[in-house]
């Protein structure tokens, strides 16, 4: 399933965040709120389990979560993206998994993996772009391979052609978007797009 994440203040921030002009301070600080919008969306299908709790005047019902989450960033792009997540799930655990794409191939190259435990947990893989799809779809197959069983792809901009290599190699995997554009151009950049997310949040090449 996709869902486009429809909230005023994420369509501003996603504004933002395409303009050429935003500097990267003012980029990683409006990414920062954007991911904990589409966290906030991705997390609503999390389950909860009773717990009682003891208000200064008597007991009463509550809830906890009843399920590990567990964030994994796309290095480097993804890292924008963790904070959304564990400031509202701080004892979720977060795994890393490196991968550049190419830029003649424009496939995906591994380069760093350092995973917890996924079997039973809620896992969120985070990354800004879904452009061809080939980052995220080898990202889902490497955590199904460490037994992840439920999980959920969560980006700020995804292509139509990244989606649909989701829906095909990845059916079972539900995707978090703020935005669905248009295209991809023949470098396989997202259009109208925000650029290079990475070199964008960490202002790599001024
Ligand atoms: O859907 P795809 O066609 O695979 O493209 C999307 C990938 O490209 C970007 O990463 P990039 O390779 O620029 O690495 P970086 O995050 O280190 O900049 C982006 O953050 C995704 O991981
Ligand atoms: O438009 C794109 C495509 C891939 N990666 C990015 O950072 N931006
Ligand atoms: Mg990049």
């Amino acid at each position: 399933m996709l869902t486009v994440v429809d909230h005023p203040l994420l369509a501003r921030a996603v504004t933002t965040l395409r303009d050429k002009t935003t500097p990267h301070g003012e980029f990683r600080a409006v990414l920062n709120d954007a991911a904990a919008i589409l966290a906030y969306e991705a997390l609503r299908t999390i389950p909860t389990e009773k717990q009682t709790v003891q208000t200064p005047l008597e007991e009463t019902d509550g809830v906890k979560l009843a399920q590990e989450v567990v964030v994994v960033p796309v290095l480097r792009a993804g890292l924008g993206l963790v904070d959304g997540f564990v400031r509202f799930v701080p004892e979720a655990r977060v795994g890393h998994l490196g991968m550049y794409r190419d830029e003649t191939t424009h496939r995906p190259v591994d380069y760093y993996s350092n995973i917890p435990p996924v079997r039973g947990a809620r896992v969120f893989v985070v990354d800004p772009m879904l452009a061809t799809g080939g980052s995220a779809a080898g990202a889902l197959s490497h955590l199904k391979q460490r037994g992840a069983d439920h999980l959920t792809f969560v980006c700020l901009v995804a292509a139509p052609e990244g989606v649909e290599r989701l829906h095909e190699f990845h059916p079972d995997v539900d995707i978090v978007t703020a935005a669905l554009d248009r295209e991809l151009d023949d470098k396989a950049y997202i259009r109208p797009g925000l650029g290079d997310a990475g070199d964008r949040i960490f202002g790599t090449h001024p």
